[in-house]
């Protein structure tokens, strides 16, 4: 049976440590506990968070006191006070992904609650005694649609490997209708709003999905699946605001993980400007063949800002001068990371000027060598462009045009 509609409310911040953690009631006895990163401007080293991160944990307050995920173990004596300022004994903590960011503070939880059980599935189990040191006996093995029983609260732990690693799971919370989605569904995005408009995420969400959900879109439409019955009624992410609407995050997983729309991205870099000569023209080739373009220097421009228009591009265009036989270093190291990341585009141009001689096309498709995309024909030209040059421009416009409308999909 689910219960009313949940809805956030202020419960108190920690004002004296400038507002590093803060507590807010999402439902009746149901506690989102936040850690605030809100100077951190890069995850993982790779992915830039402008906007600062959280760390959350979520308590449900029953009969058996239930903590979800923790935080990262610098804030690990924050989270701490703030437990023993609601006045708990934890019972269980679910650890729903083994990663420092949301498992880090488990074993100052344990030195505090030494009886509390730690439950998540087999792989968060080896990676917990692996990453963290925590004893195996510690740790229990949760099945897929486990339930597990707080007293009124029931929470539904369901097994979602691959959003983000192999141990990954969320848990539903049941009569409240509360989904704790760990990674999946996250942003790096300090804020103390809960989101109720799609403006309010799509950026911040669109970044973390494409530097950390991108290259398992396949997992994703699985995992989607598995959630589909479920009537959510919010979701508690453990980085970022909690989603009082989820369907507008849902919507967006659904579309990102499984649709491309016919945007073609260029991404050029042009040392003394014949390369970029090129971008030029083919720009407004394809503008004037009514194409969605978006184009990226990538010499003032990050990668992050690329590998983001690269989630719903249908087609990309690398454009790069000849550096050493191979691609400027900055092209090369941009499709080293798309290739990593496999967003969903199906078509790939190489475009560039160089001066003697080149294996640039040689060294493209070996950067992206796993990707499943077809190659158009380069427009290799040598020195600076010129007629017959725009002419081959203008012929690979009009052959993406075409690729592009192809499909749908
Ligand atoms: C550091 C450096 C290395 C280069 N290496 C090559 C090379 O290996 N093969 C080649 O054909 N041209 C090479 N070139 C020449 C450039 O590819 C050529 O000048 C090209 O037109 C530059 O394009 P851009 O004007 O878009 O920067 C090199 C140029 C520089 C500055």
């Amino acid at each position: 049976m689910i219960g009313p509609v949940p809805s956030v409310e202020w419960e108190r911040t920690n004002s004296k440590r400038l507002i590093k953690m803060v507590i807010k009631r999402v439902a009746e006895d149901v506690y989102a506990l936040q850690s605030f990163d809100w100077d951190r401007r890069t995850f993982d080293s790779i992915l830039e968070t402008p906007k600062g991160t959280t760390y959350n944990s979520f308590l449900i307050k029953d009969e058996k006191n239930i903590l979800i995920d923790s935080t990262k173990p610098s804030m690990a004596k924050e989270l701490l006070e703030d437990l023993e300022s609601l006045n708990v004994q934890i019972d269980y903590i679910v650890s729903q992904h083994a990663e420092q960011d949301h498992s880090g503070a488990i074993p100052a939880l344990l030195r505090e609650y030494p009886n509390a059980k730690i439950l998540g599935t087999r792989a968060c189990k080896e990676l917990l005694e692996n990453l963290l040191g925590i004893p195996a006996e510690k740790i229990q093995n949760i099945e897929d649609g486990q339930v597990l029983s707080a007293g009124r609260h029931k929470l539904n732990l369901i097994v979602t490997p691959w959003v983000h690693w192999p141990d990954t799971m969320v848990s539903y919370l049941l009569p409240e209708g509360i989904l704790f989605s760990c990674d999946f569904f996250a942003s790096h995005f300090a804020t103390t709003k809960t989101i109720t408009k799609l403006e309010e995420i799509q950026e911040e969400a669109k970044r973390y999905y494409a530097h950390i959900m991108m290259p398992f879109s396949q997992m994703i439409q699985g995992n989607l699946e598995k959630l589909r019955n479920l009537e959510i009624r919010m979701i508690a992410p453990s980085h970022g605001p909690i989603i009082e609407k989820p369907e507008i995050i849902l919507d967006l997983y659904g579309r990102w993980s499984s649709q491309t729309s016919k945007k073609v991205t260029i991404a050029y870099i042009s040392m003394h400007g014949s390369t970029e000569l090129m971008v030029k023209h083919l720009t407004r080739t394809l503008t004037d063949l009514d194409v969605n373009i978006r184009v990226i220097n990538l010499a003032n421009t990050s990668t992050g800002e690329l590998i983001m228009e690269l989630v719903d591009s249908r087609a990309m265009i690398i454009a790069s001068p000849t550096v050493l036989t191979r691609p400027h270093p900055s092209v090369a190291s941009m499709l080293y990371l798309v290739n990593m990341l496999k967003p969903p585009i199906k078509y790939v141009a190489l475009i560039g000027s160089y001066g003697w001689g080149t294996l640039i096309e040689k060294e493209t498709r070996k950067l992206l060598g796993t990707m499943n995309i077809e190659f158009l024909e380069p427009v290799l030209i040598k020195g600076k462009p010129h007629k017959e040059d725009f002419e081959r421009l203008d012929k690979l416009a009009w052959e993406i045009k075409e690729k592009i409308g192809e499909d749908e999909k």
